[in-house]
């Protein structure tokens, strides 16, 4: 069985527009479908706005699906207690400074999960800081610090911590290292990348840094508009990209090791209030055709690899590595 699918999920917001009574519907996710399995990564990638953080949310149930399910392991994710979600899954978010209690002290910040579900006795629970402290590499001496004491990375690395309280199985980190020092980027990478390993931990990698995704990654989600437009097992990707869209991204961002054919989109991302009809991408898509416009492609899905699009691209081989 899989450790989480999401079945057909939308997030719809109604927002203050133009629209019918003054009010505008903004379309963040749109039938989104995803199967986790344990231990597996999966990366997601996608411009600004095509819905990477709400899906992030809508797994960790910070973000309510409008309509559509999120199971863990067979049982939905609405009707589980706040503490068997926290079993289940901790977030990572951007910014360690705004995600930590500012006022509270790092041991204190551990404890609370801690302390909210019971586990444990109290001595077990100040033992489990310690062994979390432990965990992500922070000295006993900041255990009294406050956030503003300490450095960008290691407030991430508390942050990190706090997430693994309650001994998760899924990590879901929304672009964890953008808001931080480039020197430090990586060192929280590779603490992610070891606590995964060491720890058997399914993740959720979101990041617009799509090399990064593709090296962390099993399996890459590209989302746009707030649709998965593909899916696909990372070693095969750039080269085995279909989604054009897929392969615009990776083009943005050339690698030595894996080239592809420069792609350049026109016009800027549709508004999510009105998204296009047919396939989402396809106002921008240089393949596109009449009948891009007129319906959204079926599910392509062959070998772990799936994508919506009626004018796949063709297979280069430049991911050979
Ligand atoms: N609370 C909200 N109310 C209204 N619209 C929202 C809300 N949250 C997100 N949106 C909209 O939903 C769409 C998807 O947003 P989301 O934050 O998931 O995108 P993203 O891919 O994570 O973007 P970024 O990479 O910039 O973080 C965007 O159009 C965004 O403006």
């Amino acid at each position: 069985m899989s450790l989480v699918e999401v079945d057909g999920v939308h997030v719809v917001h109604r927002i203050r527009g133009a629209g019918l009574f003054g009010r505008d519907s903004v379309y963040a996710l749109t039938d989104a479908n995803l199967t986790i399995s344990a231990g597996e990564t999966v990366g997601v990638v996608g411009e600004s706005g095509c819905g990477k953080s709400t899906l992030a949310k809508v797994l960790v149930g910070l973000q309510h699906p409008t309509s559509g399910t999120v199971r863990y392991q067979g049982k939905p994710l609405a009707e589980l207690r706040a503490a068997d979600v926290g079993r289940r899954v901790g977030m990572i978010f951007q910014d360690p400074s705004t995600a930590l209690n500012r006022r509270l002290p790092v041991a204190k910040i551990l404890r609370d999960p801690l302390d909210v579900h019971h586990v444990g006795s109290p001595a077990g629970r100040e033992e489990r800081v310690r062994e979390l402290m432990g965990l992500v590499g922070l000295p006993s001496s900041v255990a009294d610090a406050v956030p503003s004491q300490l450095s960008g990375g290691q407030r991430q690395r508390v942050a990190i911590a706090r997430a693994l309280a309650l001994g998760p199985e899924l990590l879901v980190a929304d672009e964890p290292t953008s808001a931080l020092d480039v020197s430090v980027r990586a060192q929280i990478l590779n603490l992610l990348i070891d606590l995964r390993d060491r720890l058997g931990l399914a993740m959720v990698f979101v990041s617009h840094d799509i090399q990064t995704v593709r090296r962390m990654s099993d399996r890459i989600v590209t989302m746009y508009l707030g649709r998965v437009v593909e899916t696909a097992p990372a070693a095969d990707l750039p080269g085995g990209a279909r989604h054009p869209y897929t392969r615009a991204l990776f083009s943005a961002t050339p690698s030595l090791l894996h080239p592809v054919e420069p792609i350049v989109l026109s016009g800027p991302v549709p508004s999510a209030t009105a998204p296009p009809p047919g396939c989402p991408f396809h106002t921008r898509c240089p393949k596109a055709t009449d009948e891009c416009a007129a319906t959204l492609p079926p599910l392509s899905e062959a070998g772990g690899h799936a994508y919506r699009c009626i004018h796949p691209e063709t297979l280069t081989g430049v991911n050979a590595s």
